[in-house]
């Protein structure tokens, strides 16, 4: 099995950092590579990320550019927001090789476009953790479970690899053979929370505190699960439900990530979630289904733009 041993962090932001730091505590070789912007020379960067199990770790961690990267040799993982992904494959295109490509990001089809590019092996983890950006280079994280690695495209050989490189007691990650049902049973969940927390400009506990707004979270869930279903992704209301239910228990007093992103004017994920949702509806012939699941997504994107004005 081939030994990586450097890793490639893609995404300078609340995620990316977290893991940064972690692997490094854990003596890995790693690289944070800025994800929306090129040009700028390399630089150290002591990073702070607190937690309330493991306190402040903190690390020294090298941040660079793609440009300074000719050849990327290793681990590539992407934890840069969504919208991006379509401007990074096109920027990694011949400098990866036959590098393994992981998403650490929520949606659908996020993967996509590193498959029309053809670039080898695609990986997609599901990220159970909360974590925010609270002053320049201090994260607040907080680990809610072990998040699940899976295969989207090419050989199973290497996920326990890739694993065994990205776990460390404080950012657990596993593998997982069947990630399909995990990816959309988060995309669902966070169609609910990434749509509805915004528009009522309220906190993610929101769904256990007021059933009315639970009610709405369950149509979504509905229309969702029958999209998921209808794609043979054998998932259940239920299940998602109890999903939604335990994210807003375990992050009640949190904004969601899209809500923090409508208050800072920057470009929101809800295009590979609720309008990915709905796409694949379409595709099926079922977009007649999903009426509510796209009247928030299109509310969330209007509220976004105008604030974006
Ligand atoms: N934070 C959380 O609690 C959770 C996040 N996630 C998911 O993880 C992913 C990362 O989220 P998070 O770290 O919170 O997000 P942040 O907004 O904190 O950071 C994302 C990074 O994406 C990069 N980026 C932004 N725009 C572009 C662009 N146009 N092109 C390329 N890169 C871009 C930036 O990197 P740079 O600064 O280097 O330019 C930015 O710092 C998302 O998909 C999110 O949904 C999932 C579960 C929990
Ligand atoms: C719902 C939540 C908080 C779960 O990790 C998340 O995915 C996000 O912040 O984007």
């Amino acid at each position: 099995m081939k030994v990586m041993e450097q890793i490639y962090i893609i995404g300078a932001g609340a995620v990316g950092k977290v893991l940064a730091v972690t692997l490094a505590l854990n003596n890995r070789k790693v690289v944070l590579l800025r994800g929306s912007v090129d040009n700028q020379g390399s630089y150290i960067e002591n990073i702070q990320v607190t937690t309330a199990q493991h306190g402040v770790m903190e690390a020294n961690i090298e941040v660079s550019s793609l440009s300074n990267v000719p050849v990327l040799n290793g681990l590539v993982v992407l934890t840069n927001k969504s919208f991006g992904n379509a401007g990074l494959a096109q920027a990694l295109k011949g400098k990866t090789g036959d590098s393994p490509i992981v998403l650490l990001q929520n949606g659908l089809g996020v993967e996509q476009v590193f498959i029309d590019h053809s670039f080898p092996q695609v990986y997609r983890c599901v990220l159970f953790m909360t974590s925010q950006v609270m002053a320049e280079n201090k994260i607040s994280f907080k680990p809610v479970a072990v998040s699940p690695i899976g295969l989207i495209k090419g050989g199973d050989n290497q996920l326990n690899n890739i694993v065994a490189q990205l776990n460390c007691p404080q950012f657990g990650f596993r593998t997982e053979s069947n990630i399909q049902p995990i990816i959309w049973k988060k995309a669902i969940a966070n169609s609910v929370f990434n749509s509805i927390c915004p528009l009522l400009d309220i906190d993610n506990g929101i769904f256990c505190r007021d059933e009315g707004v639970m009610a709405m979270a369950s149509r979504v869930i509905k229309e969702c699960v029958g999209i998921a279903q209808a794609k043979g992704v054998a998932i259940t209301e239920a299940e998602v439900t109890e999903t939604v239910l335990m994210i807003s228990r375990l992050s009640d007093g949190q904004l969601i990530s899209t809500l923090q992103d409508i208050n800072h004017k920057r470009p929101t994920e809800i295009e590979t979630l609720n309008f990915a949702m709905v796409d694949i509806a379409q595709s099926l012939q079922l977009g007649y289904t999903v009426t509510e699941t796209k009247l928030l997504g299109e509310l969330t994107k209007w509220k976004s733009d105008l604030h974006r004005l």
